[in-house]
């Protein structure tokens, strides 16, 4: 990707980060904080103006799940059939940026790829009026957690916090941009199984690639050779995209496609942690469908 309009956003939102300290990172919008360096309330109070197509594909997820990576896959699928490449004529995230980007949109062909942090509830009502599909990703709380520490804390120019212990209290009050782990996760538990959604877990997809990729294409009606799929899973691991970052996310790249394994929480949470999460975990997804999906005894 040349210096896209993706890259220029990203280096626009550090630029600003640069100046703001952490004290000052956030604003909350209906009782979610969010950064100032890549969301606005007037983008939010557009939001619902956006006017969502039935092939848009949606892409959720909290921060630190993946995003990029299924971002990434999904491209490589439409390039496969389309056999032209995705151009990102707009930053992906569909609540990030300027008020004015839902306007904008109505021009761009389909299909259109939009990525979200957005809970369930928050989702601009056409989304689900015109039964765009949604593919919503997730991966467990503890590796996300630890992605979203060393992201703030790696990257030079976003504010750092003064230790794990302090990003962990954060984390676990939903003080974090996009909020609370737990919060997103109650509110889209109820719809993993509504037509048009389709529930992912990054685990599996670290498991077996070609299968999720297989998934991600049914889902979407990506019809493809499985030579196909297996040359766009092989684009997709960790190393190639890693060794690409640069390239497809500028400056940033390489912080975010940090380490991509499972487990490395292990590295960072002490007992006491361990337990409170794992009492969380109890407390919000015990006996719920999503619960039972993230398979947080194997991995947490
Ligand atoms: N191909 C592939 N395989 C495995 N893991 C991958 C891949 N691509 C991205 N990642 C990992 O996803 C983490 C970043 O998540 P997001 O892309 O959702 O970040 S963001 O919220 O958009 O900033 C981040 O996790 P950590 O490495 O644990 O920090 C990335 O490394």
């Amino acid at each position: 990707m040349a210096k896209s309009k993706f890259i220029e956003y990203i280096d626009d939102a550090l630029e600003k980060s640069k100046e703001t300290a952490l004290s000052h990172l956030f604003f909350t919008y209906q009782g979610v904080p969010y950064p100032v360096t890549m969301c606005t309330s007037e983008t939010f109070q557009a939001l619902d103006t956006f006017e969502a197509r039935s092939d848009d594909i949606v892409l959720a997820s909290y921060p630190k799940c993946g995003s990029n990576w299924i971002l990434h896959i999904v491209s490589e699928l439409i390039f496969a059939i389309s056999k032209k490449k995705y151009e990102y004529s707009e930053f992906p995230v569909l609540e990030c940026g300027d008020a004015e980007k839902y306007q904008r949109m109505k021009q761009f062909p389909s299909p259109r790829i939009l990525t979200t942090h957005l809970h369930y509830d928050k989702l601009p009502a056409s989304i689900f009026k015109n039964k765009a599909k949604i593919l919503v990703l997730f991966r467990n709380p503890k590796d996300t957690a630890a992605s979203f520490f060393y992201f703030h804390n790696n990257v030079p120019d976003i504010p750092s916090y003064a230790s794990w212990d302090e990003f962990f209290r954060q984390f676990m009050k939903g003080q974090v941009s996009w909020g609370s782990y737990f919060d997103f996760a109650i509110s889209w538990n109820k719809h993993l199984d509504d037509e048009n959604v389709k529930f992912i877990l990054y685990e599996d997809l670290k498991e077996d690639l070609g299968a999720g990729v297989q998934q991600i294409a049914d889902f979407f009606g990506f019809s493809l050779t499985g030579e196909k799929i297996q040359t766009i899973s092989a684009q997709s691991t960790f190393q190639t995209m890693q060794e690409k970052s640069q390239e497809t996310h500028g400056t940033v790249g390489p912080f975010l496609f940090r380490k991509g394994e499972v487990g490395d929480w292990k590295n960072l949470f002490s007992e006491s942690q361990n337990q409170e999460m794992d009492e969380k975990f109890k407390e919000c997804l015990a006996g719920t469908s999503l619960g039972e999906k993230l398979k947080y005894k194997s991995y947490c």
